[in-house]
């Protein structure tokens, strides 16, 4: 588990230009603390002066300087707050953009092996708890700091003898929550995992929700959130019964500052060394300084939460990418990120080759993997080449298509685009030369214009169309209710198969990369459709290198030249990639 040392060490950066807010809402939190002060003095010389003499004239003087310090310091109090708001969801929303640049930066293998649910709690409630530490945290630390040194000082100069009996039990609350600190870090840490794992579940469930009912799982797919929601209220239950704990053991302790204070006080009335006004502000003081004394205990118990979120998240920010990617963006320094919302960055417009490709004598191993997937593939193709990828299921032919999209790097072998070796090239520029279409082609859950668009970023309406039109999509796209306009549902559910199919051709269309990958682009269609389907793919490979990925050779039009692949290891286990 990473110290806090290093949580504040990594995560102190991203506060570069909130610190103003921060030290504002600190200031402003002094001065609301100093009103207070001021105002307990004046309710002493209200109960001296007023109270205890009957005198109503001695009222209106401390009486207005005292509505005055309350407006004083609600005013400052609200500016404080909002200062210190500010700041931490300010920090929120810039560790959030850097945490999610930097998944969007890894390979989908990264994915691949880890849960989405769990990777969505990192993005949220994780980074929520390190906000809690470093920006609202610190203001919090600064501004108790700051009330225990008012009113403990406030108290020492009314009575200096009564305040330190009082002040020697403070050392016992910071005993108390040094005792819970380590405790609760444990149990957030197991919170954190377990809010974790239930958001997987609830994720993986509802997204295959049509499979779930379809295969009556329901009740199972209930038990399962059923069992992570209960460890996950375990893990709550620990943590809220150290936390209830916590509480009424300092109020025991208090309880004893406040009876040695009442002893002590009418020992002193006694004597005639203390006004009644003069304890009742005493205790006054002593009523802010404990709570103020209990929150810096509290602290400690958030410092640990935000050490299991920080943990989470620091996680994510040490993995690199698979690949080394020489055109990767140098990574920002936190304070240059923009706080403020902008608009996408204009996509630096693509390098597009002829897209010429080699395999030259390729192997390759998945990292989990104990044997090679691939070995010694070989073949070059060119503008207007179809190669036709065929071999037994599990042979490694989507795999080809992972490597050329450099989401993997070859264990063996090169391969080349245009002549230069692909591990050389930024892997955004090897990206843009290559469209693929799959078997299952992924859409998102905007309109059908919006994922057409998708192919190349702020095209016009004209260009959608016209891509439509030439994957035989746009007659089916006057018929919808909303024209271009209509939603397609989650991950385009709302359409056929074939319908999916057509509108990723035309996304394909309208980006224009010169190599086009075609992974089974007509499993699960019926021989109609995908003979419809034939008639714009055909228009879409027409001069570019196609790697045509299917079982069915039939389906390839024209001279195509066959890549075939060896069969796979099926029986070879896999090795779990440690989380
Ligand atoms: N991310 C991964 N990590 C580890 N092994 C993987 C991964 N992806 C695929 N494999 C394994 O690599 C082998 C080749 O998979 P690939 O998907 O390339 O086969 P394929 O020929 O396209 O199969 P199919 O025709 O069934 O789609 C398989 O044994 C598969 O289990």
């Amino acid at each position: 588990m990473v110290s806090i040392r290093q949580t504040v060490r990594r995560f102190w950066p991203y506060t570069r230009g909130l610190r103003k807010l921060i030290v504002l809402g600190v200031v402003l939190a002094a001065v609301a603390a100093g009103c207070e002060v001021a105002a307990i003095a004046l309710f002493g010389t209200i109960t001296d002066e007023v109270l205890t003499r009957g005198d109503l004239n001695a009222f209106w003087g401390p009486a207005t300087g005292w509505l005055a310090l309350a407006v004083a310091g609600a005013v400052v109090s609200f500016f404080g707050t909002y200062a210190t708001v500010l700041g931490g969801e300010r920090f929120l929303y810039r560790l959030r953009d850097r945490l999610f640049r930097h998944m969007q930066s890894l390979t989908p293998d990264y994915f691949d092996n880890r849960r989405l649910g769990d990777q969505m709690a990192r993005l949220t409630t994780d980074i929520e708890a390190i906000e809690e530490l470093l920006a609202s945290g610190v203001v919090r630390l600064f501004t108790t700091a700051v009330s225990v040194v008012f009113f403990a000082g406030a108290a020492l100069v009314l009575r200096w003898d009564l305040a330190l009996v009082t002040l020697a039990l403070v050392p016992a609350f910071l005993g108390v929550s040094k005792l819970f600190a380590g405790r609760f870090r444990v149990a957030a840490a197991r919170e954190r995992r377990a809010n974790g794992e239930m958001n997987s579940v609830i994720e993986e469930s509802l997204a295959n929700q049509s499979l779930v009912q379809a295969y009556n799982r329901q009740e199972s797919e209930a038990a399962r959130l059923n069992r992570q929601g209960r460890r996950w209220m375990l893990a709550n239950l620990a943590q809220a019964r150290l936390s209830a704990l916590y509480g009424p053991l300092v109020q025991v302790i208090e309880t004893l500052c406040v009876l040695v204070v009442i002893g002590v006080g009418a020992w002193e009335i006694a004597a005639g060394r203390l006004t009644i006004g003069g304890l009742l502000a005493f205790a006054a003081y002593l009523a802010y300084l404990y709570p103020a004394v209990q929150s810096l205990g509290e602290l400690a118990l958030t410092v640990s939460e935000a050490a299991a979120g920080s943990d989470r998240v620091m996680e994510v920010l040490r993995t690199s990418p698979d690949v080394d990617d020489p055109g990767a963006p140098v990574e920002a320094e936190p304070h240059t990120e923009p706080i403020t919302a902008v608009p996408p960055a204009p996509a630096t417009s693509p390098v597009k080759g002829r897209g010429e490709i080699t395999f030259e004598n390729v192997g390759f191993t998945y990292p989990n993997r104990k044997r090679a997937t691939l070995s010694g593939l070989s073949f070059a193709a060119g503008p207007g080449d179809i190669i036709l990828c065929t071999g037994p299921s599990g042979a490694g032919k989507s795999t080809v298509a992972k490597l050329l999209l450099r989401f993997y790097d070859a264990t063996t072998g090169r391969i080349t685009l245009d002549g230069r070796d692909i591990r050389e090239l930024p892997s955004r520029e090897v990206r843009d030369n290559i469209t693929i279409l799959q078997q299952e082609n992924l859409l998102f859950s905007g309109t059908v214009r919006d994922n057409i668009a998708f192919g190349r970023p702020g095209c016009e309406l004209d260009e959608i169309v016209q891509a439509a039109i030439l994957a035989d999509v746009h007659d089916f796209i006057g018929t919808l209710p909303q024209k271009y306009d209509t939603p397609i549902g989650e991950r385009g559910r709302l359409l056929s198969g074939g319908q999916r199919q057509r509108i990723a051709i035309a996304r394909a269309i309208l980006r224009d990369a010169p190599v086009l990958i075609l992974d089974e682009p007509m499993t699960g269609l019926d021989a109609a459709t995908a003979a419809r389907i034939m008639e714009p793919l055909g228009r879409l490979m027409a001069g570019r290198t196609t790697i045509f990925i299917t079982h069915d050779p039939r389906l390839v039009p024209g001279a195509a030249r066959e890549v075939v692949l060896p069969p796979g290891v099926d029986e070879e286990a896999v090795v779990p990639v440690p989380k």
